[in-house]
């Protein structure tokens, strides 16, 4: 079977400072695949690498067998119809209703008419747990877990092949992070959807992942089953998913 998303050597460098250097990482058709690794390790990067936000000095990046660099307009749109985005943050338009935010990639990207979308947008945001109730609101009326959902109901609207989520449950309390870890797990396993994501939150890695990629100075170190990484034996992980200060790992005080 050939992966949903291959990432074939992939190198990436701002001026001297390189941030990527060879990353290597296959994601199979409904694997969920969790990227973990501290601040400043490429997470971001690599994610944008895959959207075609930032392009990549060298190396390949195939989605469905097809590589996405220099594809034309239309190609690149058809692309782009496969992913769904759950941003940091949930980076809510405020000016827009919850539903008009909900239906954005349905009206724009879609040519949706706007009652059909509003329906549509109703329907998902009941499956992440909110009533019609809320589709008027604006974002700045809800809780940050309640943006969270729109969020991901915004994510999963046009019913995307490819799901990613980057950061999932910062700035949330740690019960409000387990409702919305359930609610990726299971918008996912609805849509049969491939997911990538990338945090530093070990419960959320561990609750939403069948397998976990540990990116560290700009290499993958270590990937496996989920199950298996409190064994990996590798003394970065061990670090990593304990939190501890004492280890390999040095904490970097200084931006280089
Ligand atoms: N457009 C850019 N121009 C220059 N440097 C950049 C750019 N984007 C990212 N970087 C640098 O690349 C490195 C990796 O950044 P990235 O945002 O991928 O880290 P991250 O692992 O996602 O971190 P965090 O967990 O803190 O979000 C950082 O040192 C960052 O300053």
């Amino acid at each position: 079977m050939t992966a949903k998303i291959v990432i074939r050597n992939l190198y990436k460098a701002f001026g001297r400072k390189k941030v990527l250097q060879g990353i290597n990482l296959e994601i199979d058709q409904g694997e969920s695949v969790v990227v973990i690794g501290g601040s400043g390790s490429g997470k971001s990067v690599l994610l944008k690498c895959i959207l075609g936000l930032i392009h990549p000095d060298s190396g390949e990046i195939l989605v469905d067998g097809q590589p996405t660099a220099r594809l034309t307009g239309s190609e690149r749109a058809r692309l782009m119809a496969k992913f769904g985005m759950l941003f940091q943050g949930a980076a809510l338009f405020d000016s827009l209703p919850v539903w008009q935010n909900v239906a954005f990639g349905l009206i724009q990207g879609e040519g949706m008419r706007a009652a059909e979308a509003k329906r549509v947008a109703i329907e998902t945001l009941a499956k992440v747990g909110l009533g019609a109730d809320v589709a008027d609101l604006t974002p700045a009326e809800l809780s940050g877990g309640m943006q969270k959902r729109v969020g991901l109901a915004r994510a999963i609207a046009a019913k995307p092949e490819i799901i990613f989520f980057d950061e999932p449950t910062t700035g949330l309390d740690p019960i409000m992070s387990d409702v919305i870890n359930e609610l990726i797990v299971g918008c996912v396993r609805d849509l049969g959807a491939t997911a990538l994501s990338i945090t530093h939150d070990m419960a959320s890695a561990r609750k939403i992942s069948d397998r976990i990629a540990m990116l560290y100075h700009g290499r993958i170190i270590w990937q496996g089953e989920t199950a298996e990484i409190d064994k990996s034996g590798n003394p970065y992980v061990d670090q990593f998913i304990h939190g501890r200060a004492e280890g390999p790992i040095k904490m970097e005080i200084r931006a280089s």
